[in-house]
């Protein structure tokens, strides 16, 4: 009977306390006591809540019967409507009829504005109810997380306008209800793509030291001046509250880039030591969270997505971005590269001293520069400097330019060069197949799909010490030949190298076959970076790899050596991917056609491999020739190993052969930057270092 003269008192009929009373009590549990709080505080909220609710629920209701334009456009206008409704709730400073809702929502602003995100809106822009005796149970979820764990939403690039996007200005004195509305308000949506090559400027990092330096200044409804040279740091309501209660951190920062790409990530850090602290994977911690706003918070949608939330939040950031009226947008080149977990110099150290074990590294894999088309994903992240990526086409099967004669007609495969009564894994097989005679007999290959340790010793032995093993040399060098304008040079030699082998199309195995490694592609997970120490991109592992492991081929376009030659004299740049000339069995033909003399050039379509950068000697990959479908040998699929294990996040490198001495050689000399002590450019800085060393 309180509850409804207290109710009353402030206005509201019976009737409506009563459903709303029942459906708090089954809330609450019938805990009374939360009830009676601040004279019913609770129950006038909720009243006040669910007619905001209703609204809000059909609303969902209705957007998610409707799939067409019309229906979109319909809750756009509600939306907006609506926001309009609280944008004057918010400014009305006296209003007896919802003296405790205002109360509420002037709250909420106060967290909003700090992080410009309202916390308590969903995907669509609805307001989420959080009952106020729950709010601060949000840090429960966090104070086991040790070091630090982020996760990242990146939003998406404005293709449609080139304008830099200015940053997410946060000021309570200026334009707070005009933001306020913004976030809520769900924008147009922006024009999609999925070609992370054509992103002009990667993401702008984040100064993580000014997230945690306490400057805020949430105390006195006052925030400072951003410092344009940095990218906008924000501290959400998530921190306050964990600060408060556990003592470990949770920060979300926003960072942009000028072609209007933007990564918001959320970092939780606890000074708490908990050595059984384990990484959960980002889709269990974000399943956690909806389950615990479901429940906790009662969140009215079942289908409500935290990832959708967190994406809104990407595209309030785009809205407010776009909007050019008001502050003047951040410098993001004068940004100095920074990584919210780690620093270029960090990663150095990394790849010197190997990767600690529980040290994860979580890229953002929301770039894929394979577009989808190999079956792992290959992430791209530059912690270095604002370069883009070469614009290229990224091809996961090598391709013919024009005249290269490729030929892959079954009826070319004798019979002896395949292994018709096979089936199952020919590895398992007690008699190797006439598919194992190219390696002697025996497989290459371990049952965990690595190549085996004698035949890859060997390899290694043959690239590294060519003298000793046998170089063969053609009559007309297809490398000589263009090089003098048809006056046949002398051939410098070609290695004479050892071929895998793999079952294929007229074999009897199965597509598992262990004897069928490169063929499957790519199954680490890779990561194109910007190298620190000036060799512009390069490939890294994302895991660690073992001794023999297949990484990639060499995928690119199929040239003749000709065709390579008149493309490269008519290029004006310097350097492109670095050819690589299909060259093992040169030497062997007494005449080698012209259409015969293939390389591949993955300057225009490639894949990642065209990031591989030379080391010399000791790299750790070393590419072995491998005949799928052609027995022929004039084209085969060149794939790369590694030599010995690899550690996760260590550059991978091959050693492009080239010879620093000589100014023609066909692959573009550069001024290696290796770093190995066998390095055999002695102009470059590594080689300029090993003289004053005394080295070489
Ligand atoms: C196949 S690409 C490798 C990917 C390249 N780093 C990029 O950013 O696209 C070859 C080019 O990388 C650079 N590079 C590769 N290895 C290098 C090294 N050891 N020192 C200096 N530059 C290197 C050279 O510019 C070379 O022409």
């Amino acid at each position: 009977m309180q509850a409804f003269r207290a109710m009353r008192e402030i206005g509201i009929p019976e009737e409506k306390t009563k459903r709303v009373l029942k459906n708090l009590l089954k809330l609450y549990d019938k805990n009374w006591e939360l009830i009676e709080q601040e004279n019913y505080r609770a129950l006038a909220d909720a009243i006040f809540d669910s007619d905001d609710s209703e609204a809000s629920y059909s609303v969902a209701e209705q957007m998610k019967k409707c799939d067409d334009a019309e229906a979109a456009e319909k809750k756009k206008v509600e939306q907006v409507e609506r926001m309009k409704t609280i944008e004057e709730e918010t400014q009305i400073l006296e209003e007896p009829e919802k003296p405790l809702k205002r109360l509420r929502l002037r709250h909420q602003d106060d967290q909003a504005s700090t992080s410009c995100i309202n916390p308590n809106t969903n995907s669509s822009g609805i307001l989420l109810k959080i009952p106020k005796s729950e709010v601060n149970e949000l840090p429960e979820s966090q104070p086991e997380l040790q070091s630090p764990v982020e996760i990242t939403v990146t939003g998406p690039s404005l293709r449609t306008d080139p304008q830099p996007v200015s940053p997410l200005k946060c000021n309570r004195n200026n334009g707070e209800q005009a933001d306020l509305k913004k976030h809520l308000i769900k924008p147009k949506d922006e024009p999609l793509t999925d070609d992370p090559l054509r992103v002009e400027v990667p993401l702008a990092l984040i100064m993580p030291e000014s997230l945690t330096n306490g400057d805020t200044s949430t105390e006195n409804n006052l925030v400072k001046e951003p410092d344009p040279t940095k990218t906008i740091n924000l501290s959400n309501r998530v921190q306050e509250t964990s600060n408060e209660t556990n003592g470990s951190t949770a920060e979300l920062d926003i960072a942009s880039s000028s072609s209007g790409e933007i990564k918001i990530s959320l970092r939780c850090k606890s000074d708490k030591e908990n050595p059984k602290f384990s990484f959960k994977t980002e889709d269990s911690v974000l399943k956690t969270m909806e389950d615990k706003c479901l429940k906790s918070y009662k969140f009215l949608d079942p289908n409500f997505s935290l990832k959708i939330l967190m994406k809104d939040m990407c595209e309030c950031f785009l809205d407010l971005g776009s909007d050019h009226s008001g502050e003047p947008p951040v410098n993001t080149d004068a940004i100095p590269p920074t990584d919210p977990l780690k620093t270029g110099n960090d990663f150095e150290k990394e790849t010197e001293n190997g990767f600690e074990e529980n040290n994860h590294f979580i890229p953002d894999e929301t770039i894929d520069i394979a577009k989808g088309q190999e079956s792992v994903v290959i992430s791209l992240v530059n912690e270095v400097n604002i370069e883009c990526p070469p614009s290229f086409h990224y091809i996961p099967k090598n391709a013919v330019f024009q005249n290269a004669y490729v030929n892959f007609s079954l009826a070319r495969i004798a019979n002896d060069n395949f292994c018709s009564t096979c089936f199952g894994n020919c590895l398992t097989s007690s008699t190797p197949c006439p598919c194992a005679l190219q390696t002697g007999g025996d497989f290459a290959y371990t049952n965990e799909g690595t190549i085996k340790e004698d035949l890859l010793d060997d390899c290694i032995q043959t690239k590294r010490d060519p003298q000793k093993c046998h170089l063969s040399y053609c009559k007309e060098c297809p490398l000589e030949k263009p090089k003098n304008e048809g006056v046949l040079g002398t051939c410098k030699g070609h290695l004479e190298r050892s071929f895998i082998k793999e079952c294929w199309l007229k074999c009897g195995c199965n597509r598992k076959c262990g004897n069928r490694v490169v063929q499957c592609g790519i199954r680490y997970k890779l990561q194109v970076f910007m190298t620190p120490d000036g060799k512009g991109w390069g490939l890294r592992a994302l895991e660690d790899l073992p001794k023999g492991a297949f990484v990639c081929e060499f995928v690119g376009e199929v040239l003749t050596c000709k065709e390579l030659h008149n493309r490269v004299s008519q290029s004006s740049k310097k350097d492109g991917a670095c050819p690589v000339f299909l060259d093992a069995e040169w030497g062997e033909e007494s005449e080698l056609k012209e259409d015969e003399a293939l390389c591949l050039d993955a300057t225009s379509y490639g894949n990642v491999a065209r990031f591989i950068n030379h080391r010399c000697f000791d790299a750790n990959l070393i590419e072995i020739p491998v005949e799928v479908e052609n027995p022929d040998r004039h084209y085969y699929h060149l794939a790369f190993f590694t030599t010995r294990k690899v550690k996760a996040l260590q550059e991978l490198t091959r050693d492009y052969g080239i010879d620093f001495d000589d100014d023609e050689d066909p692959v573009k000399a550069f001024e290696c930057q290796c770093g190995s002590p066998f390095c055999r450019d002695i102009k470059g800085s590594s080689g300029s270092m090993k003289r004053k060393c005394g080295q070489n």
